[in-house]
């Protein structure tokens, strides 16, 4: 479970974060959403550690970010997986040599213990026959595959996923974001996805954290989403007639 408790961030003048409150359940897919330029990825760096926040506390299990050692801060950021937009591969390196990176820079595993975590990884994002062609010769949902599959490999307690969707069709876009689910449930991750996709929203939002302006405007479930009068809210997920149409059905389907 991540807290996160008032946290402020500023670059020079710019008043980016302005005191959000919130917590992200383990074994949960959280979402957050919200218009360019509203915060999601300083939020999303302030969570992974990049970024340090001038107010407030992130808390991981209880353990609150700031009162850790340097050594101890190591420790965490190796439990916190990260799938970044576009994938991020190394073209140089097989599938197989990708997910095997983390192991090689930042454990003493032995090379047929790397080996047995790649092949098994892999083949949980159902990937088995590609260990050895290069990124180039993949297509982007396999290449997401590898990046879930490298996110995956050090077991962690924490993944991040920045706009795991972008640059994929549809059907390939559920079948990614129901991947993530499962693997979070799976293996009882706390993961957080930042997105722009509302079939997201829709189908995996069990926690959705609405930002704008650098301020928490809504929170709920993708259930709550749906029945929500919050206008700032139905403003930016109803934008589209289509979700429009989907969100008075689903009403009159209740009453
Ligand atoms: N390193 C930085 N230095 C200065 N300003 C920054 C830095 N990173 C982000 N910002 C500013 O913070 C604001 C929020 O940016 P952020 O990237 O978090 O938005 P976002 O909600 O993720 O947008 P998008 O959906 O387009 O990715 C923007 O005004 C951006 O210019």
């Amino acid at each position: 479970m991540i807290e996160v408790n008032d946290i402020h961030k500023s670059f020079d003048d710019a008043h980016i974060l302005k005191g959000i409150t919130t917590s992200f359940q383990k074994g949960k897919t959280n979402l957050i959403i919200g218009q360019s330029g509203s915060g999601k990825t300083v939020f999303l760096k302030c969570l992974l550690g990049l970024f340090t926040p001038e107010e407030g506390t992130i808390s991981y299990d209880g353990k609150i970010y700031n009162d850790l050692t340097d050594a101890e801060k190591r420790d965490l950021r190796q439990e916190m997986g990260m799938v970044f937009q576009g994938s991020a591969l190394f073209d140089s390196m097989s599938v197989e040599g990708n997910v095997k990176f983390p192991l090689e820079m930042f454990t003493k595993q032995s090379k047929s213990e790397m080996q047995d975590r790649a092949d098994f990884v892999l083949k949980r994002v159902n990937l088995v026959d590609a260990h050895h062609k290069f990124p180039s010769e993949i297509s982007g949902g396999m290449q997401k595959r590898v990046a879930i599959a490298r996110a995956i490999v050090m077991n962690p307690k924490y993944l991040f996923c920045d706009e795991p969707n972008s640059g994929l069709d549809p059907k390939t876009a559920i079948v990614i974001d129901n991947l993530i689910k499962e693997i979070t449930e799976e293996y009882d991750i706390t993961t957080i996805i930042n997105t722009h996709d509302m079939n997201s929203v829709m189908e995996i939002g069990e926690k959705i954290l609405f930002l704008k302006d650098g301020l928490k405007a809504w929170e709920g479930t993708n259930k709550e989403i749906f029945k929500t009068d919050n206008e700032t809210v139905t403003d930016f997920v109803y934008s589209s007639d289509l979700f429009k149409k989907v969100r008075q059905m689903y009403i009159e389907e209740r009453n």
